[in-house]
């Protein structure tokens, strides 16, 4: 009815105006915190560098020097923490709790209530209930949960809708959306976002599936505009956060406790990466102590993936999170000399740990015969039975190899001070570290239990076939040995050996066989875990021994030599072996039609994975075949060029050999392209090899020469399969040679 119409229409004029008068004072608090934590630093800074009101530096302030200096470096992190957080909505939800609480349900400490969810907690004063509550907070997870069957107590969820794009100002605020999930007489949807109410969403929601119950409750979110619209907004510049729309699945996993490991197993665009990141936000928020900022690590495949992921948990109000690939974290040897595939592909096997330790340990040797200990005109003498029991038991317990070494040590002088205590009662301590100092036992310790260095034991390896022989017996062939060895180019001294890339692996897990490594996180999230190898994943493994794990992969997207054939092996090699496997099968990047086509290849892969739904339809597959060879690139240029007229981003994948030779070609033809995780907000196009296309994606994807990728070694069809699954809205197949059987329409 016309009347109703009007009605419906002013309400949510007022209620609108009401929400932009929130919003002006969430931003003018936000305003006022960020002015005293700057003025605070400016303070802080001035008391610290004596120039404050001619007290002596940090005094009354942090007391002394260093203390003042911890101060300062606090309040400058804090201001640059403030400085560097992102402006943007102060909100993106609001749940109001019932008066009653529903039949079987309390809304508790909550009724009543109404609370706006964001980013980040807004508070005007510490001791005043906060404007907006942090995402994370306990309350705010019935944003993410509640349904009408199981309310949690709430009776109406809104939904904001801001300007894309926009700095999050009153103005920006364009729309709500309320939810009604308790009491009677309203529709679900009351209020629609006005800018947003006549795109035609309901047509183009998933019919031709049948989705799991998971996706049922992600299909019913889509009911709502606004989550289907940040669903579907057009892709450009790095990740975004999905805080204002994560779906209840995805929440089970962020929400997961520390305590216990996870494994996420997920399709193609199922959120594996989002999930992973606010996971890492919700941890370091809800359990501080045990996991600060220094304690949470984020492991990514390359650079260009972690330049495509590093705005999100800056955005989610968490900087200074380390981020980085595994390579990063290992010893900084450079890197002067290649192995053929087999000699990698032996590096990267769990086999080598088990060589490795046993060619550390082929340097511990069993004491022969008595040792003589003098102490001023005195001998003492150890007897070589009590020696050897010393040694085998230490290594019996298998301590890390530099402490096995100390304990012998510390044995050895126990029973120096046993024999002292019955001849003249017991000896003091200066004694006992006048003993373990002198030479005769130092000498009998590097008999039995010498000094190792990484690079000594592995060059001690490689360089020598009797001893890698040894070390090798019954784990690696006579062929894989022979691969193995340096061939002709024998260092002079482990100092000046040429290490290659799989070598470093190598240095560092005997590095860690000798000592456990400094660094030690609490929490790992590991993405694209499913493409590292044994070596890879303990080197990891050995950074995080008192910690827990975010295992993030999809089997069906391995693409090295050594990638993961099934999670259990793959969770044992990085120290999780108890971890819970996830499923993620709700996509929310490949739409439906582009995602049949990609699940046909998943039978010509090796790995079993269960296939993806797509929450997305409207998704257009073209084949294009291009004549000759030559006009390739060409044929590349053009479909670029037209693609530049639509919204979003263009990535183009190639075999890696084609990239310099494409990008070369649009630069000729007026089209700047990037590469990925560098060109940042501006860059549209980026050329990326299938190798590296990981983990990215694009609106519109021109794939080149789809069969090459297959047959490009048994990992060919995987790496096709992660192409095919990069683009969010078009995907284009420019072909010369016959498409893969399974592309063919
Ligand atoms: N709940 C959600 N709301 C909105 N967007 C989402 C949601 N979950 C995931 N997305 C979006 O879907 C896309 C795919 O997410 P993401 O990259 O995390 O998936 P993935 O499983 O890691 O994919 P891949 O296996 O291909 O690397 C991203 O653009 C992400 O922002």
């Amino acid at each position: 009815m016309p009347g109703e119409h009007a009605a419906e229409e002013e309400a949510l004029r007022t209620e609108l105006a009401a929400e932009r008068a929130y919003t002006e004072r969430c931003r003018a608090t936000l305003d006022r915190t960020n002015t005293a934590a700057q003025h605070r630093v400016m303070e802080g800074a001035g008391v610290l560098t004596g120039h404050h009101s001619g007290e002596a530096a940090g005094e009354g302030v942090a007391g002394d020097g260093a203390g003042a200096e911890a101060l300062g470096r606090y309040l400058r992190s804090q201001a640059k923490e403030l400085r560097e957080e992102p402006d943007g909505p102060p909100f993106f939800g609001r749940l109001d709790f019932g008066d009653e609480g529903s039949p079987g349900e309390q809304a508790g400490e909550h009724r009543g209530q109404c609370y706006y969810i964001g980013r980040r907690r807004v508070s005007e004063h510490p001791s005043a209930p906060p404007l907006v509550l942090d995402w994370r907070a306990p309350v705010a997870r019935a944003f993410y949960q509640a349904t009408a069957a199981q309310p949690q107590g709430v009776r109406s969820r809104r939904r904001f809708g801001w300007a894309p794009g926009g700095t999050g100002t009153a103005e920006d605020l364009t729309g709500l959306e309320d939810e009604r999930l308790q009491g009677e007489g309203l529709p679900d949807q009351q209020h629609q976002d006005q800018r947003h109410q006549d795109q035609q969403r309901q047509s183009q929601r998933p019919q031709d599936q049948r989705p799991s119950a998971a996706a049922e409750s992600a299909v019913s979110a889509l009911a709502s505009r606004i989550v289907a619209g940040e669903i579907e907004r057009p892709r450009v510049g790095p990740m975004r956060d999905i805080v204002a729309t994560i779906q209840p699945e995805q929440d089970d996993l962020v929400r997961s406790g520390p305590d216990s490991s996870l494994c996420v197993q997920g399709a193609p665009g199922t959120g594996k990466t989002a999930v992973g990141l606010h996971r890492a936000a919700y941890l370091l928020y809800t359990h501080p102590r045990r996991i600060e900022r220094g304690g949470m690590l984020v492991v990514g495949p390359n650079q260009a993936f972690l330049g495509y992921i590093s705005a999100v948990l800056p955005a989610l109000g968490e900087v200074g999170v380390r981020q980085c690939t595994v390579r990063d974290l290992l010893p900084d040897h450079p890197v002067r000399a290649e192995d053929g595939p087999e000699a990698v592909e032996l590096k990267h096997s769990a086999r080598m740990a088990a060589v490795l330790r046993r060619a550390l340990y082929a340097r511990v040797r069993l004491p022969e015969g008595p040792v003589a200990v003098p102490d001023g005109s005195y001998r003492w003498r150890l007897d070589e039975d009590d020696l050897r029991a010393v040694v085998e038991e230490t290594l019996a317990q298998q301590p890390p190899y530099e402490v096995g070494r100390e304990r012998v040590r510390a044995r050895t002088v126990a029973l120096l001070r046993d024999q002292a205590e019955r001849r003249a009662g017991p000896p003091g301590g200066e004694w006992l570290r006048r003993m373990g100092r002198k030479k005769e036992l130092t000498g009998f310790l590097d008999s039995v239990w010498p000094r190792a260095r990484p690079e000594e034991v592995v060059a001690g390896l490689l360089g020598d076939a009797g001893a890698l022989a040894r070390a090798a017996d019954g784990l690696l062939s006579e062929d894989e040995q022979r691969a193995l060895l340096w061939q002709g180019r024998r260092p002079r001294s482990p100092r000046t050996a040429r290490w290659s890339e799989a070598d470093v692996l190598l240095l560092d897990e005997v590095a860690g066989l000798i000592a456990h490594p400094e660094e030690s996180y609490r929490h790992l999230v590991v993405d694209e875990a499913q493409d590292l190898s044994p070596m890879q994943c303990r080197a990891l493994a050995r950074r995080c021994r008192f910690g827990s794990l975010t295992v993030l992969g999809d089997l069906a997207q391995g693409t090295t030599p050594w990638a993961a054939r099934d999670w259990p092996e793959q969770l044992a090699h990085l120290g999780a072996p108890d971890a819970v496997v996830a499923p993620l099968t709700t996509g929310f990047r490949v739409p439906s039609e582009l995602l049949a086509v990609a699940n046909r290849l998943l039978a010509s892969l090796t790995v079993r994975v269960p296939p993806a739904h797509s929450l997305r339809t409207g998704g257009r597959l073209e084949r294009v075949r291009v004549a000759g060879a030559a006009g390739l690139a060409g044929a590349v240029t053009e479909r670029v060029a037209a693609a530049l007229g639509q919204e979003g981003s263009v990535g183009v994948i190639a075999a890696g050999e084609r990239v310099a030779a494409l990008r070369e070609a649009l630069r000729a033809a007026g089209i700047a392209a990037g590469t990925p995780g560098e060109g940042g907000e501006l860059a549209r196009v980026t050329v990326v090899g299938a190798e590296l296309a990981k983990g990215l994606e694009y609106d519109h994807v021109v794939l080149v020469e789809p069969a090459e990728i297959a047959d490009s070694g048994p990992q060919g069809p995987h790496r096709l399969y992660v192409a095919l699954t990069r683009a969010v809205s078009r995907l284009e197949l420019l072909h010369t040679d016959e498409l893969p059987e399974a592309l063919r329409g």
